[in-house]
Formats: structure tokens, C-alpha cells, sequence
């Protein structure tokens, strides 16, 4: 494919490529096994020699699952699609749209590791726009080498077929930022504004294989360093908060406590309201709204619990966008991003600005 060429005088661009997992393009069996075909072929995903792990993905799991996640998917899709995209591209946008009134001209675009929109096309058109240097803004709050390092892996696959390479940034993670713990903690006081408090706060992550962590991953650390700073900044005690990890898959032994058993716990003990809280989510999905907030609550009230209150993930929240602009423009520092430098961008920044309004 042929690049952009090269123009004297034009004023480089810098993008900002915000990435997340994906889902697939419809709650139907057929698009959810072309998605699932996809993330479970990933090597960094199921860490099993392919010998192995073929037979049992397009044998048992690409026969089965499908069917099944169709049915939770569709319990959770919005008109517009699925939440995980609805949500990263309302981030994107609003994102572009508060940089550009800090005085930052970026393109923003959003992309997905698995189906659409796929992170090459997204570099591609960032490139299209002029943009020599990209910062790629991986999500994930916490680092994990199946979902960071595996957009990364795409990142290099797209890379290996450019011939002018953008000059490149990457957020991995952001476990710790101020700005992430704030807007957490902005978020639970919302909700306890809102619905009350409830006695305890479950902070689940997504589970992981624990061979993982002895592998040298830290994302185990990460989640629990999210986890501490958060009850830290809300002055919790050791008894009124816990942490567990969610979405078990396969046969191998995964970090622990799971969600599941926390919850089938909290409810034999006969506890009251609990709130649950997915800080490892940067936007709810599938695993937040029919893993959590239907199943888990479900599951918390047949063992004996009063009743579960989930608390949305940042999504595109005020709180969320003001730790996601702070993150990006941490990263931004030192690339030409001032408007100023370039007309044709600070024509483009006066029409997005105006065309926003002053609601960011
Ligand atoms: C071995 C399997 C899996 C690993 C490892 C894994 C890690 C992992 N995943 C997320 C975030 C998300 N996962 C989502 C869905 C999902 N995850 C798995 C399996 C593993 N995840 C499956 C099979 C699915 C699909 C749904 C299903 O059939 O159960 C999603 C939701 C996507 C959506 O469309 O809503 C997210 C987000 C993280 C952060 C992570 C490791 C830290
Ligand atoms: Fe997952
Ligand atoms: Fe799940």
C-alpha cells in the first residue's frame, strides 16, 4: 500500500490511538465465533502450545461458547452497538475535544485488538492525517502481557509494513496515576451519594492464569496496587473493602480469591448490601454488566446476600475523561501538539471546540 507522501512545509500532525479488546460486530453465534476465533488464537491470550490448544479451541470451545456468549451479549447491547465500543468511542471523541481545548492539536481515533475498528486501519488513517508521531493509549489500567503487550504485538505487525514509521509513545498502564485513583474514588462517593452505602466494597479485576505471575507479569501487583491506593484515598478499613478476580477461563488455576466464591461467601455469611467496583475495566462490557451486575448479583442473593450495587466503570465520565486527558497529556509532553504551530490544526481545533460546545 503507498504512504503518505512526503510535503514540504506541512506542519506534522501528532495522534493519539486509544485501544482497547474488542467484541464482536453483533450478539449473533456467528459473529461472536469470528471474535472469539480471533482473541482465543492469540498466543499472548492462552499461553498453550498451538498443538495443544487447536483441538480443544476449534473443536470443543469454537462449537460451544459462542452460542452461549451470544445470548449474554445480547442481554447487554445498546442501539448502538456494543457497550466496551459505544463507550471507547465516546472517550475518543471527548478526549479529542478537551486536548484541543488545552491547546493540544492531536487526532484522536480508537481502536480494537480483536475485530473492528482494527488497530492497523486506525494507524493507517492516522497517518493519512499527516500524523509522524502517534501515541498509542492502551486502556488497561493495569499491565498485562494478554491485553497491553498483545496490542503492542499489533502495533509491531503494523509497523513491519511501514516504510516512513511514525515516531511512537505508548501508555501501557496506569495503575497508580493520581488522576485514575481520583476519578475511582470520585466515582464510588457518587454512588454512594446516590444509592447509599453500601457495608462492604468488592474491587473485581479480570482474572488472569496464575503461572502468569510467577512468569513475571504484574498484573497481579498492578490490581492490587490499584486496589490499596483506592481504599487508601477512601479512607476504608482492612474489613470494609476486598479484592478478587473475575472471568475465569479454562481448567488451569487462575489468581485468586475469585469473584464468584467472594460473593458465594459474603452471602452465606449473611452479609447486607455490598457495592461492586471493576477498576481494571476502563469501560463497561460484557464482563462488567452481565458478568457482575446481572450474574454476580444474582449469585450474591441465592447465597443469603441482601442485595449487590455495582458501580459503572469510568466509561466517559467526567472523572474518567479529566485521568485520561491528565494521562495523555503527561505523554504528550514535548511533542509539537501547540495549535498554534499549525494553522490548518488550529482552524480544525476552533471547529471541533465550537462544534462541542462548552460542555467539556
Ligand atoms: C484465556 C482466556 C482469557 C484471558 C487470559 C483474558 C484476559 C483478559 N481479558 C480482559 C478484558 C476483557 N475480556 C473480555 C471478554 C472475554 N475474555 C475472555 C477470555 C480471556 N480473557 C473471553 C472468552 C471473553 C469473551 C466473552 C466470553 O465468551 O466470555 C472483555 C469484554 C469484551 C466485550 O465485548 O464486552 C474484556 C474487556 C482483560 C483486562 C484481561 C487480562 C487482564
Ligand atoms: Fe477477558
Ligand atoms: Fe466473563
Amino acid at each position: 500500500m503507498s504512504e503518505p507522501r512526503f510535503e514540504h512545509g506541512r506542519a506534522p500532525r501528532v495522534g493519539v490511538l486509544l485501544c482497547n479488546l474488542g467484541s464482536p460486530d453483533a450478539p449473533e453465534p456467528g459473529a461472536v465465533r469470528r471474535y472469539l476465533a480471533e482473541f482465543l488464537s492469540d498466543p499472548r491470550v492462552v499461553e498453550i502450545p498451538r498443538l495443544l490448544w487447536w483441538p480443544i479451541l476449534h473443536g470443543i470451545i469454537l462449537r460451544t461458547r459462542p452460542a452461549k456468549s451470544a445470548a449474554k451479549y445480547a442481554s447487554i447491547w445498546t442501539p448502538d452497538g456494543s457497550p466496551l465500543k459505544v463507550h471507547t468511542a465516546a472517550q475518543a471523541k471527548i478526549l479529542q475535544g478537551m486536548l484541543g481545548q488545552r491547546g493540544h492539536s492531536v487526532q484522536v481515533r480508537w481502536a480494537m485488538r480483536y475485530q473492528q475498528p482494527a488497530i492497523a486501519t486506525e494507524l493507517d488513517a492516522l497517518r493519512a492525517a499527516g500524523c509522524e508521531r502517534i501515541l498509542v493509549f492502551n486502556a488497561y489500567p493495569q499491565y498485562c502481557a494478554a491485553t497491553s503487550a498483545s496490542v503492542m504485538d499489533a502495533v509491531g505487525q503494523w509497523l513491519q509494513r511501514q516504510r516512513w514509521q511514525p515516531e511512537l509513545r505508548v501508555i501501557h498502564s496506569y495503575p497508580d496515576h493520581p488522576s485514575y485513583i481520583e476519578a475511582l474514588a470520585q466515582s464510588v462517593q457518587q454512588h454512594w451519594q446516590r444509592e447509599g452505602r453500601g457495608e462492604l466494597l468488592l474491587m473485581s479485576f479480570h482474572g488472569m492464569p496464575e503461572r502468569t505471575l510467577h512468569l513475571g507479569d504484574p498484573y497481579h501487583c498492578h490490581c492490587h496496587k490499584t486496589a490499596r491506593l483506592l481504599a487508601h484515598k477512601l479512607k476504608l478499613q482492612p474489613d470494609e473493602w476486598r479484592i478478587a478476580f473475575q472471568s475465569r477461563f479454562g481448567r488451569a488455576k487462575w489468581l485468586g480469591p475469585s469473584t464468584e466464591t467472594v460473593l458465594k461467601e459474603l452471602g452465606a455469611a449473611k452479609r447486607g448490601r455490598i457495592d461492586v467496583l471493576c477498576p481494571g475495566f476502563a469501560a463497561d462490557c460484557l464482563e462488567t454488566l452481565e458478568e457482575i451486575a446481572i450474574e454476580g448479583a444474582h449469585t450474591y442473593t441465592q447465597a443469603g446476600g441482601a442485595a449487590l450495587r455495582y458501580i459503572p466503570c469510568l466509561n466517559a465520565s467526567a472523572p474518567g475523561m479529566a485521568a485520561l486527558v491528565a494521562i495523555a497529556e503527561q505523554h504528550l509532553q514535548g511533542w509539537p501538539t501547540q495549535a498554534a504551530a499549525d494553522p490548518q490544526a488550529l482552524r480544525d481545533q476552533r471547529d471541533r471546540a465550537q462544534k462541542l460546545g462548552a460542555t467539556h
